[in-house]
């Protein structure tokens, strides 16, 4: 069978990393979480004193670190300069500073490369989740998903899986949930976007297992098609 490539794309909480990894495992493609690629290179920034509000001091440096993504879709890796970076990557820390670094052009290319490396290499084909996959990493992939959902929908999703770890209160996390969203989609280099091509999945009333469902669907369609 012909190789797919599937861009998912969409605001935090819209569940595109659990709908990524369900839909790649059940058609036996490889999986890629670029979120975790834009927060590994934060975490190094911050672990190396790097000063995150200054972009040229980003930019200076942003070569250096070597991030590696595994992308099996049941049990996806990611590591910086050889470390595994899967726990430090969710702090809150990194969360509230990754838009910033993200933000950054040449972090952004260096990156979007990386990620168009590794979608040649996937034999079978791949599931890249992300904000700019449909509309900037790779603008011919087979099938474009923009996944979306209430505020109130996705902070609820959000505030339930942090229960336990740090202290969560609904309220704000709905408020960092609005002020990311805010700077991702205003950034000037490939904002958070819906491609002109790609479908558009609400998912604030439909179940993890309908969103999956759905994206499969497409899939075998296009691959039907082909
Ligand atoms: N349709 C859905 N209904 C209810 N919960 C969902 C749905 N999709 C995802 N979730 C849950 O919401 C949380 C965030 O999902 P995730 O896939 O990490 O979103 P994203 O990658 O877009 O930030 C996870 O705990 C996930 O299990
Ligand atoms: N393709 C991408 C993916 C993520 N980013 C940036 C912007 C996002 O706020 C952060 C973190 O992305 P991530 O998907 O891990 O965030 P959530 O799981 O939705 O909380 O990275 C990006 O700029 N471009």
């Amino acid at each position: 069978m012909e190789s797919v490539i599937v861009a998912i794309d969409g605001p935090s909480g819209t569940g595109k990393s659990s709908t990524s990894k369900a839909v790649a495992a059940e058609l036996g493609l490889s999986y890629l979480d670029t979120g975790a690629q834009y927060r590994a290179i934060t975490w190094w920034m911050l672990t190396n004193g790097i000063d995150v509000d200054d972009p040229s001091a980003i930019a200076t440096v942003c070569d250096k670190p070597v991030i590696e993504s595994g992308t099996d879709p049941l049990a996806p890796t990611i590591s910086v300069d050889g470390v595994d970076a899967s726990g430090p990557i969710r702090t809150r820390e990194v969360t509230s500073r990754v838009s910033a670094v993200s933000a950054v052009p040449e972090v952004r290319a260096r990156i979007t490369e990386l990620q168009r490396t590794i979608a040649s290499a996937a034999e079978k084909g791949i599931v890249v989740e992300g904000r700019d996959i449909g509309t900037t990493v790779l603008p011919a992939a087979d099938v474009k998903i923009f996944l979306t959902a209430s505020p109130e929908a996705r902070a609820a999703r959000r505030s339930g899986e942090l229960k336990g770890k740090e202290a969560t209160d609904l309220a704000a996390t709905r408020e960092a949930l609005i002020k990311r969203d805010a700077a991702d989609s205003g950034r000037k280099t490939s904002p958070l976007a819906k491609a002109d091509d790609a479908v558009e999945v609400d998912t604030t009333d439909l179940t993890l297992k309908q969103v999956i469902e759905c994206v499969v669907a497409l899939v075998e369609e296009k691959r039907a098609s082909k």
